[in-house]
């Protein structure tokens, strides 16, 4: 089978101008439009664009021909030709209409944001398991905006944006491309069966499991590193981390457990990327404990953190036992600080703090390693063996006359909200 690679090296350096639009529909949905823009010139940075002037519109609705007003548009144009602007990237997600018609009518690439973060994660991608997953989400993304976009991607060459499926991808049909999706999604149902396998036997082994989730650059990678000793990418960027590492990690009493990075989350994370990351992400729901680090230092503190509960709640993981990870104290201002909630569930630290870093791991002793208790079950009612798994980590079982015998020692906050379940079971 022909694999494909769609990192490709840009040709020409994109000079992008940016654009958002501001409609009643963007006002409801509660994102900061401002702070969305902002965090759009990050992306065009990261993704290697050099931005040279952003420029906002409200109107009521969006215009079916153009996206933004008729005027604006030529109020583009004439901003591109005296900045010598390439591409402009829009906020908002566009038609492939839409963007037929400001191509030809700016002689600009156009692409929009869901378009750039595709683009940095076909750039970041390196192991099979992303490299299939961004391709099926480009692929779906690409789909039902193909009419009409293989002229202008063939005429535009390469760059940012054009690390989509290239020209001689376009010149199949849509057919070839549901064949490719089809076969996409075949591949990763393997990777999801080969998963499930390993997670089988890692709950098998008693392996207590706990993932670092949370916001794009929020400090995942760099606690990992620093907990670990692991060797993983950290960058002041966005994404910076694509697939998910695990390291195993030992705590002060001697357990050892296993911490698992993942991928940062981001405000209007593309759908057909949660999708295609589906398998990945689910590892998420198999950690016994959730640390949700937050950069504590980002006055959109509020809104990162709403972005991961939604996104936990998307994956069905929001029932985990959770941790909030206050992250770059030493970098908040003292009435920044002074906002944050310290208790059991929430910590402040910074990640370079030796004295904070021994703070989490004895929390993690704390949580992970509470006491023991017996459970005497029918060995007829798997359902509540699974419950066991659920609750802490089974040390011993044996068998005793149709019944098996195990000996948990309880995650504490787990315990705490399914033991009742199992009351009737104790021995
Ligand atoms: N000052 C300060 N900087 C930090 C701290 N923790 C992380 N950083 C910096 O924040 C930036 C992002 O860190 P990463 O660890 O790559 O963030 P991430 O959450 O893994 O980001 P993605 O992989 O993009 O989701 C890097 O420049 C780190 O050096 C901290 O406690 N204090
Ligand atoms: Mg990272």
């Amino acid at each position: 089978m022909q694999s494909t690679t769609y990192d490709t090296t840009p040709e020409e350096s994109s000079r992008a101008i940016l654009v958002s639009l501001v409609t009643d529909d963007v006002k409801r949905s509660g994102i900061d439009p401002v702070y969305s823009l902002e965090e759009l010139v990050a992306l065009a940075d990261t993704a290697g664009v050099e931005v040279l002037s952003s420029m906002s519109q409200n109107r009521e609705k969006k215009d079916t021909r153009w996206f933004i007003g008729k005027g604006k548009v030529q109020e583009l144009k004439l901003i591109a030709d005296e900045l010598g602007a390439n591409t402009a990237i829009f906020d908002q997600e566009l038609s492939g209409a839409q963007v037929r018609n400001l191509e030809e009518e700016l002689d600009l690439k156009i692409i929009d944001r869901t378009q750039l973060i595709l683009d940095i994660f076909a750039q970041r991608a390196k192991t099979r398991e992303g490299i299939i997953q961004v391709e099926l989400a480009q692929l779906s993304y690409l789909l039902p905006r193909l009419a009409g976009q293989g002229r202008n991607l063939s005429r535009l060459g390469g760059g940012i944006g054009s690390r989509g499926p290239g020209e001689s991808k376009l010149e199949t049909d849509r057919r070839h491309i549901r064949g490719r999706i089809d076969e996409l999604k075949r591949q990763i149902a393997e990777v999801e069966k080969h998963r499930a396998q390993q997670r089988q036997r890692r709950i098998k082994s008693g392996t207590v499991q706990v993932a670092l989730v949370g916001y794009t650059n929020a400090g995942k990678s760099t606690l990992l590193r620093q907990l670990t000793n692991a060797d993983v990418y950290v960058q002041n960027q966005l994404f910076a981390t694509l697939d998910p590492t695990s390291r195993t990690l030992e705590l002060p009493g001697g357990r050892e457990i296993v911490l698992t990075d993942t991928v940062g989350f981001i405000q209007n994370l593309p759908h057909h990327l949660i999708a295609a990351f589906r398998a990945t992400l689910e590892e998420v729901n198999e950690a016994n404990l959730v640390l949700h680090v937050v950069d504590a230092s980002s006055a959109m503190l509020k809104d990162q953190m709403k972005v991961v509960d939604q996104l936990l709640q998307e994956l069905g993981a929001v029932d985990k036992p959770q941790i909030q990870i206050y992250n770059k104290k030493d970098l908040c201002t003292p009435e920044q600080l002074e906002l944050l909630p310290e208790d059991d569930w929430n910590l402040r630290l910074s990640a370079y703090d030796e004295k904070d870093l021994e703070k989490l791991l004895n929390r993690l002793q704390e949580e992970l390693t509470g006491g023991t208790v017996t459970y005497r079950v029918p060995a007829a009612r798997g359902d509540l063996a699974s419950q066991l798994y659920k609750i802490g980590e089974v040390i011993s079982q044996d068998f005793d006359e149709e019944h098996i015998v195990y000996e948990v020692r309880l995650h504490k906050g787990e315990a705490e909200k399914y033991a009742y379940l199992l009351e009737e079971y104790k021995v």
